[in-house]
């Protein structure tokens, strides 16, 4: 069902709000034990809301769009008097004072929220194990894990445990578990969603973007969420345009570029990879031009990402000292111990990996060899994609190089784990959108990711290129088995 769908039957009252939110929290409290996507689950709140949204419906009000609906959202966002933890024990009693801006957005476009959503330490990984509160498992086989940092927010959607969620992705945490997890995941441009109220993880990559079943869900929540914000000042003010509008627009005569270097990378797992190709096949019999281009800098995109994210976390989370929010290690006989000390208990060692990486990579006599020549390639790397869009209007190449991995695999080998994000990085440090649709099943029958990468601002273009692929396509209409629990 989508968006659509559900405020028809909302309206003609053959289901009311109530009702969805009671199935969700009923199927949440049958598979989430297992599943572990839910850090926070708002029962009482979220009833009380619907009950208020029914009573709306039945006095005829004019309602906005996404009224009664219940939406997850990524626990690194202020939820304001609902603890927001970062899966973080440093931030374990953290109740925001305030309300980030897209949760306000949501809610008052009538969105219910359901509960707050588990991730990886402060967004730092791709597989959800990095969380303080245990991890996230694939619905689709509970051996894999969920992708991450966003792991939770794919998972519930994927098991049904809402009919959206929001996340955010620095190098690829949204995009990355929408593949693993087989539902959409999108990255706005950076500058087209807020990040107030956002716990900042890399300033100059972090974005926030939904996730769901279809794309026009997607485009929908993006929609809500999208603009100008006084609060944040890289937010852009260009105007939103309509994007469901230009939904089912035909792609024909659209020129979509196959970024060929994503393609002879020895890491890249062979369903993977024909998939893909199989996907801008049929691209090209919807209509569009396949075109091959070449980005050199691609596959520099890692090592960029892993010296600019971890120095940009390392200022950011300084200011987690003991004194102004969260832990504090108790019995400490000075300032320097207690902060030292409320550090070294309350951070994982996947956060204090980058905080050393980061620290080392900005300190005097290193900031240039390291720093200052990754942002040199960042601008490489952008002039890349400023040609390719000079010849086409939406690049494509696979999501992940892999399906969903094993659960233990890559969590002692942090080289693995980063390389998981070796195709959807580039996107964060050129500023672009980028979507990821589920286009296939390996041999295990583990989902597979398509992506898609547009010029900035022209999130409209992807999202209509990806609703006709998903309309040709048909994957899905294939669900997982969430059975595991019998
Ligand atoms: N935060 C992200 O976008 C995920 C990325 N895997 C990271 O660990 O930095």
């Amino acid at each position: 069902m989508t968006f659509e769908d559900l405020r028809q039957k909302l309206k003609s009252g053959e289901v009311s709000s109530k009702e969805l939110v009671q199935e969700k929290i009923n199927r949440i409290n049958e598979l989430d034990p297992t599943l572990n996507s839910f850090l926070i689950v708002n029962t009482e709140l979220a009833l009380s809301k619907a009950e208020h949204i029914d009573k709306q419906i039945a006095s005829g009000d004019h309602l906005p769009p996404l009224s009664g609906i219940p939406i997850a959202i990524k626990d690194n966002l202020c939820t304001k008097g609902i603890k927001t933890t970062c899966a973080s024990k440093i931030l374990d009693n953290f109740v925001p004072p305030y309300e980030s801006t897209v949760t306000k957005k949501l809610l008052n476009a009538g969105a219910i929220m359901i509960g707050k959503t588990n991730m990886d330490e402060f967004a730092m990984g791709s597989s959800t194990e990095t969380s303080a509160f245990g991890p996230t498992l694939n619905p689709w086989n509970i051996t894999k894990v969920p992708g991450g940092s966003s792991g939770g927010s794919a998972a519930s959607v994927a098991a049904g445990l809402c009919y959206g969620s929001l996340g955010s992705d620095t190098g690829g945490s949204i995009r990355q578990p929408a593949s693993f997890c087989g539902v959409v995941g999108m990255k706005p441009t950076y500058g087209r969603v807020s990040r107030w109220g956002l716990i900042a993880f890399a300033s100059s990559l972090d974005q926030v973007g939904p996730f769901a079943n279809n794309v026009s869900d997607a485009a929908e929540i993006l929609q809500v969420i999208s603009g100008k914000d006084e609060l944040d000042s890289t937010t852009v003010d260009i105007p939103v345009p309509n994007y469901l509008e230009t939904l089912s627009k035909s792609i024909k005569g659209m020129k979509i570029g196959l970024i060929d270097n994503c393609f002879d990378h020895e890491g890249l797992a062979t369903d993977v990879k024909e998939s893909v190709l199989s996907s801008a096949s049929l691209l090209e019999n919807l209509g569009a031009e396949i075109v091959n281009i070449s980005c050199p800098r691609f596959n520099d995109g890692i090592a960029t990402y892993y010296v600019i994210a971890p120095s940009e976390a390392s200022a950011n989370l300084a200011r987690y000292d003991g004194v102004k929010y969260g832990f504090r290690a108790e019995d400490e006989q000075s300032l320097i111990e207690m902060t030292s000390k409320s550090r070294a208990l309350g951070f994982g060692s996947e956060v204090k990996r980058r905080i050393l990486i980061g620290t080392y990579a900005l300190s005097a006599g290193y900031v240039d060899a390291y720093y200052k020549k990754a942002q040199q390639v960042r601008t490489l790397i952008r002039r890349d994609f400023d040609d390719a869009f000079k010849k086409v209007d939406v690049l494509l190449a696979p999501t992940a190089p892999t399906t969903a991995f094993g659960s233990g695999d890559n969590i002692d080998n942090p080289m693995a784990m980063y390389l998981s994000d070796l195709l959807t990085i580039p996107a964060n440090l050129a500023g672009l959108p980028a979507i990821s649709l589920p286009c296939g099943f390996d041999k295990s029958d583990l989902p597979i990711g398509l992506q898609l990468i547009g010029n900035v601002f022209e999130e409209g273009k992807l999202l209509q290129v990806a609703n006709q692929f998903e309309k040709a396509a048909e994957v899905y209409k294939n669900r997982p088995k969430t059975d595991f629990t019998l």
